[in-house]
């Protein structure tokens, strides 16, 4: 038995903890593990809002029996099929054979192809309603948030979004399970970090997604990932934030991503950062791409304006975690960054070239010419690095 958690009169928080996984998507770390949300509503027709990872099922079924004892499940909504979420929906089909399916066109072409499901479905277009008794689901297509199918549920009763991975994070719930019965400091930090990593690419399907629901009276957000925000202020912190980030407005603040074999770029990153922090930015964030995760580096650069790359040369290219970097960048289609760049060559330099044609591509505003080192740290190369950490500074503070 479980004593499972209400969130308003009859909707049940049914999810659960992942604490072993290491790597979401076997790409980004669960330092806190993460959590996979499912909600039950219970009315005179049952609805059961996503479903959780596959190796949870065993306990999820035993969370819903919790809930609902012997009562049957109507309807299961699927507002994100990637497998986190949509992987127990066979074991549920097998558990409630009479489970009708909702989702949209995209989600049925997925349904049939993940899990050979083309009975019981309910395909609804964008604002649809279901009635379930005292409350209703209304369906909002919010397609590209991060995948083609991606929907919401909006209960108009109860004022309450269930927004799939939008607005969600990184990190399991300890305890609590609403904001108000939780310390949700640590959450917003884990919630740019999973936009960065997860969604960052999707600026203008946040954006359209963000101006369907701005006529919507929200009063509770549902996420598939981390608490659920009750508390007046966090509701509209989490909006303003995937906002911002959508449309990727950063904070007076400095990254410096560099990679070094033997320290002399690294050298080089100390300089500017020192002027940085000399001209008055407080926030400098230095990540040497060998040690730091690329999921930090890429919350980091989403959360800050100012972005300086630093490459030695390697094999006539860049060096190998930088190409990482920028290549997760160029698919992230970050903009609107304030850019330095910096290198160190022994014979024939191409860092500075790559960086350059980067930087163009991604159309950043470069603000000044780039520090070339041949070798090491000679007086005119540490100046142009103190030079270039100073001008970038002013710039930065002229954002204000
Ligand atoms: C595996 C390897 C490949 C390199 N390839 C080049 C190259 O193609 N062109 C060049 O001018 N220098 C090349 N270098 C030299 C480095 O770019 C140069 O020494 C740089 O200053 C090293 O910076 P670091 O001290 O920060 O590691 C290479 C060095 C290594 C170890």
């Amino acid at each position: 038995m479980y004593k499972t958690s209400q969130i308003k009169e009859g909707i049940y928080y049914v999810g659960v903890n992942d604490r072993t996984k290491h790597l979401f998507e076997n790409l980004w770390p669960l330092p806190k593990g993460i959590s996979y949300n499912s909600y039950l509503i219970d009315d005179d027709k049952v609805a059961l809002i996503d479903t959780v990872d596959v190796c949870y099922s065993e306990v999820y079924f035993r969370k819903i029996r919790s809930a609902l004892g012997d009562k049957p499940i109507d309807y299961l909504v699927v507002n994100h099929m990637e497998p986190d979420h949509s992987g127990s929906i066979e074991w549920l089909v097998n558990q409630y054979p009479h489970i009708t399916i909702i989702g949209n066109s995209r989600t049925m072409d997925m349904l049939k192809g993940f899990y050979g499901i083309t009975e019981n479905i309910l395909s609804i277009k964008d604002a649809d309603e279901v009635k379930l008794g005292k409350n209703t689901l209304r369906f909002y297509l919010t397609p590209m948030i991060h995948w083609p199918e991606t929907m919401m549920t909006y209960v108009p009763e109860l004022k309450i979004l269930f927004s799939g991975d939008a607005f969600g994070t990184y990190g399991s719930l300890d305890g609590g399970v609403v904001d108000s019965q939780l310390n949700s400091d640590g959450y917003f930090d884990e919630m740019i970090r999973y936009y960065s990593n997860i969604v960052g690419k999707y600026g203008s399907p946040v954006q359209a997604a963000l101006g369907k629901l701005s006529g919507i009276d929200i009063e509770v957000v549902c996420s598939t990932h981390g608490p659920v925000w009750t508390e007046k202020g966090n509701i509209e912190k989490v909006i303003a934030l995937y906002d911002k980030l959508s449309k990727y407005e950063a904070d007076k603040g400095l990254v410096i991503a560099y990679g070094s074999m033997y320290g002399n770029t690294e050298q080089l990153a100390e300089i500017i950062a020192a002027s940085a922090a000399e001209n008055g930015i407080k926030n400098v964030v230095m990540h040497h791409v060998s040690k730091s995760h690329q999921s930090d580096i890429l919350r980091d650069i989403f959360k800050y304006r100012g972005l300086i790359i630093g490459s030695p040369t390697y094999n006539n290219q860049l060096y190998p975690g930088i190409e990482s970097l920028i290549s997760a960048l160029r698919n992230r289609n970050i903009k609107d960054r304030l850019f330095g760049y910096f290198g160190g060559f022994s014979w024939a330099d191409a860092s500075l070239r790559h960086l350059k044609e980067f930087a163009e591509e991604m159309r950043f505003d470069i603000v000044c010419d780039p520090v070339s080192m041949k070798h090491s740290l000679h007086a005119d190369v540490v100046e142009s690095a103190w030079n270039l950490g100073q001008i970038m500074a002013e710039k930065l503070q002229r954002q204000d």
